[in-house]
């Protein structure tokens, strides 16, 4: 079996930046990396950027917004494709396995959302845990600062109160799930690097012998 990694955040923590760095880190040391994300490029999450992600017109259906329990459903369908056909070959064929945002996003932003955990992490049963989930965490206002010019400006409080949430979210998991690992994100991108590569020693090298 393969090494299946994950990285988590807010919005801007870092997380795409850290994924390549990661995997770049272990194509040198020999092994077959698959770098993928959540929503995936598939049908499934250009639908998902389409009917959730915008916020605008197309996100409207019947003249409202999609209901918070179909977005949940809609995460779930992408994940559940992306699963069946890329994690689990990939891990069955020991591949490394790095994710940008899993099932731990939808835990962490549909509960911000308003929808029971419980029935969320219910949903989401199908997908196997990670063997390790680095949380990037960091405070909202860095992550703003990261990101500016990504959201529309008159939405701008309603986004900084949700990543609140959502960050809050990700660290009361961290309490469930022991495979979550909290890095400080606040520092340069090489000393981030260098701490995620020293946990992915201790937690699946040296764990492993
Ligand atoms: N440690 C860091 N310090 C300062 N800027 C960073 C750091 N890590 C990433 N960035 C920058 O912040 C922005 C968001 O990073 P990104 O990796 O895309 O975050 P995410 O994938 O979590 O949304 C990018 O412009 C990136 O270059
Ligand atoms: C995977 C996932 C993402 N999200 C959210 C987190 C982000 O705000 C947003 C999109 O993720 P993001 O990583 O920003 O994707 P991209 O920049 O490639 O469009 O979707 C959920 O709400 N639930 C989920 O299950």
């Amino acid at each position: 079996m393969g090494m299946f990694i994950v990285l988590e955040g807010i919005d801007g923590a870092g997380k795409s930046t850290q994924a390549r760095m990661l995997a770049k880190w272990f194509e040198n040391k020999g092994y077959d990396v698959v770098l993928t994300k959540e929503p995936t490029d598939t049908a499934f999450g250009k639908l998902i950027r389409r009917l959730v992600l915008t916020g605008g017109k197309e996100g409207i259906i019947d003249g409202a917004r999609i209901s918070r329990e179909a977005e949940a459903l809609l995460f779930a369908a992408d994940r559940a494709e992306h699963v069946k056909k890329l994690i689990e070959p990939s891990l069955k064929a020991g591949k490394v396995v790095i994710s940008d945002r899993y099932f731990y996003s939808s835990l962490a932003y549909q509960w911000a959302r308003g929808l029971d955990l419980e029935w969320l992490i219910n949903l989401n049963a199908f997908a196997p845990r990670a063997d390790l989930v680095i949380l990037l965490d960091l405070p909202v206002k860095e992550s703003i600062k990261r990101i500016n010019g990504r959201s529309i400006k008159s939405e701008f409080d309603k986004i900084v109160e949700l990543q609140k949430k959502v960050r809050e979210n990700y660290l009361k998991l961290a309490e469930r799930f022991e495979e979550i690992r909290i890095i400080n994100a606040l520092a340069p991108i090489e000393d981030i690097h260098k701490d995620i590569v020293a946990l992915v020693e201790h937690e699946l090298f040296e764990k492993r012998k």
